[in-house]
């Protein structure tokens, strides 16, 4: 199981902040949100209940095995989960042409709608042995939508037949994707109707490019469910869940208003991008649940180990006390190297010789958290024993739930991106889709001012 340190987190060791047993006296409250969200059984918490998402993937198994890559087609939750488990389950090197992956498929998620970055995806690949999983549970999401097409207009002028090598990723009834898909005879897979896409990762939305590169599905589910079982159950004082939540709010309250995570394990930093999208889009409101303007949020901001106390760390010990740092580190590595004992008279260089790589850089890490607490900046510890299904499952869970918990406690709608239409919809207008043209008068031109 994962295992939480907050010993740098309170006023015990920090000489500033909020006591341990200051945030127990709201722990009533926060074991109340937990209840609720538990009993309201959103969707992400749903599915757990059922191996229907993973029979429906498993169905497919042997279609998916026939090819070599498999290319995601998605933006925001429709990707970041798949490249969080990418990275954290399979070698860094998984992808590379001299890697041995025993017939499992490489797995390519393309995201944004840079065309260089497109080229740079197809040109990696033979599109005859790939598979491109368009996933959008809109179906409507002008990225995944303009990355398919130009897909599609590749299928078509290559003379294969789309359906052979296409998949659709979206709701089980409504956009276009499901319509097109029932034309044309596509493989289809269901993103259920009360997931959103940043709580889908253990939707066929994940599940898919995850067993299709030989990711333990179930694995991954059993993780979430302990989880589920852990932290829906542990008493206050006890639940590492509780504890977090708590501290966020507190440190929200106290005008922390960013909020750190920082891994130190290159295959653990996307797990962070993931979070990004869920802290941001699920706490990130203007209105909370009356109708009260509250403009609420945290903003995440991810970091990298070792490599960024080399860039952030000095802003983060001596510049504004707005954050609250969540470090991750991995306790046993996949490979390891020794530091060879050379050059034992150099004081600089000795002290290395005879230590593992990875000695180095999980000093590092609370070296960086001791420094952190004597400038009086809170943090926290999650610890990976190692880097598994069951570990990766138990940490996405973990941070769907705080995050619905945390949206309880803030009174807000954590399920919710209101404020991620307006740009969208100017787009559509510049982009001439009909039904826009009054945004395309508003916002085309240079009618705006100052333009350099
Ligand atoms: O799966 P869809 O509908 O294409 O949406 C992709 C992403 O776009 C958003 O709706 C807005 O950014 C996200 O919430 C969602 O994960």
């Amino acid at each position: 199981m994962l295992e939480f340190d907050f010993s740098l987190a309170f006023k015990e060791n920090l000489k500033s902040g909020i006591s341990f047993e200051e945030l127990m006296e709201h722990s009533g409250v926060a074991m109340t949100a937990l209840r609720k969200v538990i009993d309201s059984k959103p969707g992400f918490i749903r599915i757990l209940g059922t191996d229907k998402y993973i029979k429906e993937v498993e169905d497919i198994a042997d279609w998916l095995g026939k090819f070599d890559n498999i290319v995601v087609l998605g933006i925001g939750g429709s990707a970041l989960g798949n490249i969080a488990l990418h990275t954290s389950l399979k070698p860094l090197n998984w992808n590379s042409s001299g890697y041995d992956r025993k017939g499992k498929a490489r797995v390519f998620v393309v995201d944004n709608v840079d065309p260089e970055f497109l080229e740079a995806t197809l040109s990696e690949i033979e599109i005859s042995k790939t598979l491109f999983n368009v996933i959008s549970k809109s179906g409507t999401t002008a990225e995944a939508m303009a990355n398919y097409l130009i897909v599609r207009g590749i299928l078509d002028k290559e003379g294969l037949v789309p359906a052979d090598h296409l998949l659709f990723t979206t709701d089980p009834e409504k956009g276009v994707l499901r319509k097109i898909a029932q034309e044309e005879g596509i493989k289809t897979l269901t993103i259920p109707q009360d997931v959103g896409g940043r709580f889908s990762v253990l939707t066929p939305v994940g599940l898919a490019s995850a067993l299709a590169e030989g990711i333990d599905i179930r694995a991954l589910y059993h993780g979430a469910r302990i989880a589920l079982e852990r932290y829906g159950n542990l008493e206050a004082r006890k639940n590492p869940l509780i504890i977090n939540a708590l501290l966020h709010l507190d440190a929200m309250k106290k005008g922390k208003s960013i909020s750190v995570m920082m891994p130190y394990s290159n295959r653990l930093y996307l797990l962070a991008d993931w979070y990004r999208q869920l802290w941001a889009e699920s706490l990130g409101k203007k209105y909370d649940l009356d109708g009260n303007e509250v403009f609420t949020g945290q903003t995440p901001v991810k970091a990298l180990g070792a490599v960024d106390q080399h860039s952030q760390i000095q802003l983060y010990n001596e510049g504004p006390k707005d954050k609250i740092v969540t470090f991750l580190r991995l306790e046993k590595f996949l490979t390891d190297y020794e530091i060879p004992r050379l050059y034992t008279d150099i004081n600089a260089l000795s002290y290395l010789g005879g230590k593992s790589l990875s000695t180095l850089l999980n000093s590092e890490q609370r070296g960086t958290a001791f420094a952190l607490a004597k400038n009086g900046v809170p943090n926290l510890t999650i610890s990976f024993p190692v880097l598994n299904e069951e570990h990766v499952g138990e940490f996405i869970f973990y941070y769907e739930l705080l995050t619905a918990v945390m949206g309880e406690l803030l009174h807000i709608n954590p399920y919710d991106q209101p404020g991620v239409e307006l740009g969208k919809k100017i787009t559509y207008g510049l982009m001439g889709r009909d039904g826009y043209e009054e945004l395309l008068n508003e916002y085309s031109g240079d009618h705006w001012g100052l333009k350099l």
